[in-house]
């Protein structure tokens, strides 16, 4: 399958890369330029689970995108306040059967989408994959994973599994999700607690889990995604989210990760992803009538910490 990934940091690395090896005709998009010479000139490396590997796959700047190529898939994975200038560059790439699938973190992205795709192409969903960048051109990628995706257009379920199919074949674990919606509020609740508490803490998530408050704030802020979720017929299981929130504190899976948005402020000083988690259950909060006070309070901490840092 010819597939294009739109946003290759470090996710998009670990996508691109498993999907290469799994027999795949890659293309690489990104805007880092760093990041890009460094694929052209010595490969994608990455330090996958203990194991040194160099990964021929070919990348391009997305102001540079090939005119004429024709892509069966296109994979979104900027970070979410990248996504529409993404869009717009690689609009030239979306062919009347292309598909585009969009994976980020973060809760509303299919508004964004819908601009540049017919619903019937776009899929939305999830993933619990982890990834992180030692500098350009190079990823750590350790742990397993997963990812939930269906299809927004109607009637194309078929077209959704055979995508999830496709994603499992390169060893990518996924699967359709008939309530994607569902899905994405349960992923948001990883995203709510994990996230934003490290980055604050500046903790590894089996770090933040190590701590006596975890699990009472796990508690108090999974319970503000139910409330606003429930304002739009989305009925949490919330004690079994909990839990599912929870097996990220585990050391032997994926807590030794540091989550993206740790990585985003602390490590490499930029803006995070906190508007599109936290932060847009205190929009949809006040909306609705449902008070966020965890969620409005973790958005004012993470902005005030870019804000000291000059974050950009
Ligand atoms: N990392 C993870 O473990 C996970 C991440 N996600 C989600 O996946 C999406 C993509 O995240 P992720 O892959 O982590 O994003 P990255 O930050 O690794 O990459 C996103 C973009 O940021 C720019 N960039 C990244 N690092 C640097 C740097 N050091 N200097 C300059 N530019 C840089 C690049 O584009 P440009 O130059 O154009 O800005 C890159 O395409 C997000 O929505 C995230 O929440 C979901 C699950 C796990
Ligand atoms: C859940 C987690 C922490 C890893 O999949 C993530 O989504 C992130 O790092 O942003």
């Amino acid at each position: 399958m010819k597939i294009a990934i739109a946003g290759a940091g470090a996710m998009g690395s670990r996508f691109g890369l498993m999907l290469k090896q799994g027999g795949n005709d890659v293309l690489l998009i990104d805007g880092w330029q760093e990041h890009i010479n460094a694929i052209k000139e010595n490969g994608l490396k990455a330090n996958y689970n203990g194991e040194e590997i160099t990964v021929k796959v070919p990348i391009v700047n997305q102001n540079e995108v090939p005119t004429g190529e024709q892509f069966d898939l296109i994979i979104l994975f900027t970070k979410a306040m990248q996504l529409e200038k993404m869009l717009q560059d690689v609009k030239p790439l979306i062919a009347d059967h292309t598909e585009v699938l969009c994976l980020l973190n973060g809760i509303g992205h299919e508004d964004v989408i819908e601009k540049f795709v017919p619903m019937e192409k776009i899929f939305i969903g999830n993933t619990m994959w982890t990834a992180g960048l030692e500098g350009p051109g190079k990823a750590k990628l350790f742990g397993s994973g997963s990812v939930e995706l269906q299809n927004l257009g109607i009637g194309q379920e078929e077209s959704a599994k055979k995508l999830a199919e496709t994603l499992s074949a390169s060893g990518l674990n996924a699967k359709y999700s008939d309530n994607i919606h569902y899905s994405i509020y349960r992923k948001a609740c990883v995203n709510g607690t994990m996230n934003g508490l490290c980055t604050i803490l500046d903790v590894n998530m089996a770090g933040l889990g190590a701590t006596k408050p975890a699990h009472d704030m796990v508690v108090t802020i999974v319970n503000e995604f139910a409330a606003v979720a429930a304002k739009e017929n989305v009925n949490l299981d919330i004690p079994e989210v909990i839990e599912h929130v929870e097996t990220c504190f585990d050391p032997t899976t994926i807590g030794m990760h540091f989550p993206s948005m740790h990585q985003d402020l602390i490590k490499n000083n930029r803006l995070t992803e906190i508007d599109y988690i936290n932060g847009a259950i205190s929009r949809k909060g006040k909306k609705y009538g449902v008070v966020t006070p965890y969620c409005d309070f973790l958005t004012q901490l993470v902005h005030s910490k870019e804000e000291i840092l000059g974050a950009k």
